[in-house]
Parts: structure tokens; C-alpha cells; sequence
């Protein structure tokens, strides 16, 4: 779960310490994980760049960025990958407190042709388009090497570093789904306004 951001467009605050209807963002992304359904996800980890005791106090191992300087989302990729003690992760923003529940299961399936090395989540957004949600990712493993050597290279894209890689594109786009699911709470009147009334 990645929580190691600036959160610049929320005044430089901690976002994943920021409530959203009560409880910490990144305590509810990884409640969130641990709902997933089909029992998939084994271990969790929290990426965080500050504040590392109050994310610990959530119960799973905290790891600050690698690279150093906020280096983006590819950064919490990497310690992700170095940490990982599974054949697959699974990375989640902090700031999506309402993705889906079959997550996990819909990008897995991704994975029963063998040649998939990354499944990334698509979403409908609010002009219509179906775009893809880069930070919503599985991935093998052993894309430890190829991730350690396109950071040193300079490579910050995430979509840069999975181009290079049989990436699977997996719509979230089916009727009943929640609009709102992959929905980024990058300011505090956008966290607000998507919290219950
Ligand atoms: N590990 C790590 N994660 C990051 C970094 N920058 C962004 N992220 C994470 O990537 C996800 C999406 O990033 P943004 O929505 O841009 O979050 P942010 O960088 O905190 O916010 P802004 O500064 O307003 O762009 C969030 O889960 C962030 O915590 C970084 O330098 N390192
Ligand atoms: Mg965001």
C-alpha cells in the first residue's frame, strides 16, 4: 500500500494519516485489502516516507522509499518488489479509499496465461474515457531486476517501466460497478466531498 507521497495538493500533509469517514486512509486501504475477495492476498506492507510509527501502529511492516527524494510512485514499486516475500504484489494507493473488492481477483485472473507479467486496473472516469489506473498493479516478482535497473537508469513513468513488460490491461468497467471506485482523493475537499453524507 502506498502511502509515501508528498501530498502536495493536500498542503503537504501525510495523506494516508488523513481521516476519510473516521478512519486513517491507510488504515482503510488496507482493510480494504484484507475484505479482498477469493482470500488472496497474503502478506500486507505499508510505503511510507514520514510519520513511520503511526503507520506501524495499523499492524504491518512500514518501508520507507529506496530511492531517495520522492521519487514517485515507482519508488514505492521498487521497496515494494525488495521487501516482497510472494511470487506476486499488489499495489494500492493510499488515496482511493473505494476500490473494488474483487480488485485482486479480476487483475489475478490476468495471470492465467503465462506469459502475463503485470496486470494494471482500468476505470471508466467522469468524462467518460476508459483509462488506465497505473498505480493498481499486479506483478511478478522477479521484475525486481528490470524495476531496479529502469530507476537507476533514471525511469520514473510508471507506464514507461510497463511497456517494457507483458502488461494486461484489466477494464473495472462492468454494470453495478461503483463509479467512484477508483476515484483519488488528491485535495482535502475532494477526500471530503467523497466521504458518506
Ligand atoms: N513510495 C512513494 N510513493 C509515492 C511517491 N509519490 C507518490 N506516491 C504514492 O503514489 C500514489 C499516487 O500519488 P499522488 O496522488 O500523486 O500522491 P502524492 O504524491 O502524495 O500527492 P501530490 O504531491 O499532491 O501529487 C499515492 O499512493 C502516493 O502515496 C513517492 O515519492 N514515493
Ligand atoms: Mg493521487
Amino acid at each position: 500500500m502506498l502511502a509515501g507521497g508528498r501530498g502536495s495538493r493536500m498542503g503537504g500533509v501525510d495523506k494516508g494519516l488523513q481521516n476519510f469517514n473516521g478512519t486513517p486512509l491507510a488504515l482503510q486501504a488496507l482493510l480494504r485489502l484484507q475484505m479482498q475477495q477469493g482470500g488472496l492476498i497474503g502478506d500486507l506492507m505499508v510505503n511510507a516516507n514520514r510519520n513511520l510509527s503511526a503507520y506501524e501502529a495499523f499492524g504491518s511492516p512500514v518501508w520507507p522509499d529506496t530511492l531517495s527524494d520522492y521519487a514517485g510512485p515507482l519508488a514505492g514499486f521498487l521497496t515494494g518488489l525488495e521487501r516482497c516475500e510472494t511470487p506476486y504484489l499488489l499495489t494500492v494507493p493510499c488515496d482511493s479509499p473505494l476500490f473494488p473488492l474483487d480488485l485482486a481477483q479480476l487483475l489475478a485472473q490476468a495471470f492465467d496465461d503465462e506469459s502475463t507479467e503485470i496486470a494494471m486496473a482500468a476505470a471508466r472516469e467522469d468524462d467518460g474515457q476508459l483509462r488506465t489506473q497505473p498505480v493498481f498493479c499486479l506483478m511478478r516478482v522477479q521484475l525486481l531486476e528490470s524495476l531496479v535497473a529502469f530507476t537507476q537508469a533514471g525511469g520514473r513513468k510508471i507506464d514507461r517501466w510497463t511497456d517494457q513488460h507483458h502488461t494486461v490491461v484489466v477494464p473495472f468497467d462492468r454494470p453495478g460497478d461503483d463509479p467512484k471506485a477508483f476515484f483519488n482523493t488528491n485535495t482535502l475537499a475532494e477526500l471530503h466531498a467523497l466521504e458518506k453524507p
